[in-house]
């Protein structure tokens, strides 16, 4: 069977300068990929030249085929039309996301009633609402009817990463990008966030493309790694072996920085 995202290749560059070179992983129905590297080795490049969101001044080659179509040089029509069913995106920041001058609810029930009118069977009115409260629901956002009212800067940093969650969840997508979605939340929010990402993720037989620079926070969340050095692909492989049995010395070094980090907060005997 084809894979829902098959990377061959890609690099991105701005002018003259790689910013990722050759990287190449794919990614079947309902698997979870993680992509970790420290601070600007290119993991959020690589998931917005997957999604054809690079930003003017960049440039990708390669190939990306997702859900079966070129998005290397594609028109932004089939960019959009991917975006909207085969991929969804959660960013670090819920804000990037969430319109400040919209409620929480009208934001889940665009593209809820987007992709209900591709799918020919159109939403509105009282059964919008109501599909909107059901996704709220499932988000667990406390207070669903509530909150649905209430704008974007009258929310805490974990309900509105749960209102960004749901829009993406609203247009069904195949693959979920998460780009370091717990990074801006406190740390019981960030377990919550995980756990509730791991949970849709399962629930709804969705491939996760899962960034982070936290070690640990991969380890539990995904099956396979790849790791990111300066833009190119270092290591690669099922999450246990490469945490176990690091073959290469930046795979080590970041090991060797969670361990120490988890020493230094007592976490370890
Ligand atoms: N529009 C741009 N123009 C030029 N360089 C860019 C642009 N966007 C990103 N870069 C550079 O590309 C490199 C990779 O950036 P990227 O955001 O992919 O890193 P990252 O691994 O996701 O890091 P972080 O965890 O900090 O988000 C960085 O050196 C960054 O400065």
């Amino acid at each position: 069977m084809s894979a829902l995202l098959d990377i061959k290749g890609l690099s991105v560059h701005a002018g003259e300068k790689p910013l990722v070179t050759e990287l190449s992983f794919s990614l079947g129905r309902g698997e979870r990929l993680g992509l970790i590297g420290e601070s600007g080795s290119g993991k959020s490049l690589s998931a917005l030249a997957a999604t054809g969101l690079l930003a003017l001044g960049l440039s990708a080659s390669g190939s990306v085929m997702l859900a079966g179509q070129q998005v290397i040089g594609a028109p932004e029509n089939t960019l959009n039309q991917l975006r909207g069913k085969a991929v969804a995106i959660v960013f670090q920041e819920p804000l990037t996301a969430l319109d400040p001058l919209m409620r929480a609810g009208r934001q889940v029930a665009e593209p809820l009633a987007r992709r209900a009118r591709r799918d020919g069977a159109p939403l509105s009115g009282a059964a919008l609402e109501r599909a909107v409260i059901a996704l709220l629901e499932d988000v667990a956002l406390p207070d669903p009817a509530r909150l649905a009212r209430a704008y974007p800067h009258e929310m805490s940093g974990g309900q509105r990463q749960r209102v960004a969650i749901a829009m993406a969840l609203a247009c069904r997508p195949d693959l979920l990008i998460a780009d370091e979605p717990t990074t801006a939340l406190d740390v019981t929010t960030q377990a919550e966030i995980l756990m509730l990402i791991d949970r849709l993720a399962r629930e709804r037989d969705m491939a996760l493309l899962f960034i982070s620079h936290d070690l640990p926070v991969v380890a539990n969340t995904v099956e396979r790694v790849v790791v990111l050095r300066q833009g190119v692909a270092v290591e690669a492989g099922p999450v246990s072996e490469v945490f176990a049995q690091p073959q290469h010395d930046y795979t080590k070094s970041l090991l060797a920085a969670a361990r120490s980090f988890d020493d230094a907060m007592g976490a370890r005997p």
